[in-house]
């Protein structure tokens, strides 16, 4: 058996399970048996990549992809901003959480989700019982840089109308231990996109190997 030696900023909450892509368990119990049908979630903190890896991942494995914001979007026919403008935060996450029981009833597919999908138990339920939950980990400077670059906002209204980085940092703090919680994977957000991908893709492989 591998020795386990935790290396990472995450080694204080979580053990670390293959040093040399310091790709984590997180502390959730092992996923639900892993097959073709069996559906893929990511998770993580806005702009930490889970739109982007769960394409490349889903190419990779010819599986459908699926992301909860471009679901909502084509349901509702407006952005998020303007939705959350008209109806306020409950109503997207009240829309989000029927997005995911909607969605997951289908099978074999890469699902991203949006940043807060982590904050009803309901979906962290959800999702932990039906598929390995990948949560894509970046410190919150890494994020704020990529939010200036790229800031979509009509996909990201302000959480808490402050500062980007002061949203960001409050939402980490009540989110990060959500995050752990539901992952049964974690994976350092920083790392090139195609280590990233070359990451999940191994721990799917463990995943499939265990169940033989
Ligand atoms: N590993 C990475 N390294 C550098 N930039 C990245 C990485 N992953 C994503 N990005 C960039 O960060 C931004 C947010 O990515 P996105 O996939 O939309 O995140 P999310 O869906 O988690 O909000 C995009 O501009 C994307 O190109
Ligand atoms: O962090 C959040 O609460 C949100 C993140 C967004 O998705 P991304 O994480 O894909 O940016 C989107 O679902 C919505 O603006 C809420
Ligand atoms: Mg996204």
């Amino acid at each position: 058996m591998r020795k386990i030696v935790p290396q990472n900023p995450l080694n204080k909450k979580i053990a670390v399970e293959d040093e040399s892509r310091s790709v984590a368990f997180g502390k959730a119990p092992a996923p639900v048996p892993y097959t073709s049908e069996t559906n893929i979630y990511l998770v993580g903190m806005r702009a930490s990549g889970k739109t982007t890896l769960g394409k490349l991942l889903a190419q990779k494995l010819s599986r459908p992809f699926l992301d909860t914001d471009d679901v909502f979007v084509e349901q509702h026919g407006q952005s998020i901003a303007d939705f959350v403008a008209a109806n306020g935060w409950g109503a997207f996450r009240d829309a989000e959480a029927e997005i995911l029981r909607s969605v997951s009833k289908s099978k074999g597919q890469v699902i991203s989700t949006g940043g807060g999908m982590v904050l009803r138990q309901e979906n962290r339920e959800l999702m932990h019982r039906s598929g390995p939950v990948f949560y894509l980990y970046a410190e919150v400077p890494v994020l704020v840089q990529r939010l200036q670059a790229d800031p979509l906002q009509d996909q990201r209204p302000s959480l808490a109308h402050s500062s980007l980085e002061d949203d960001l940092r409050a939402a980490f703090a009540e989110r990060e231990s959500l995050y752990l919680g539901v992952a049964h994977f974690v994976l350092p957000a920083v790392e090139s996109l195609q280590d990233t991908l070359a990451d999940a893709l191994d721990k799917l492989q463990l995943l499939a190997r265990v169940r033989k």
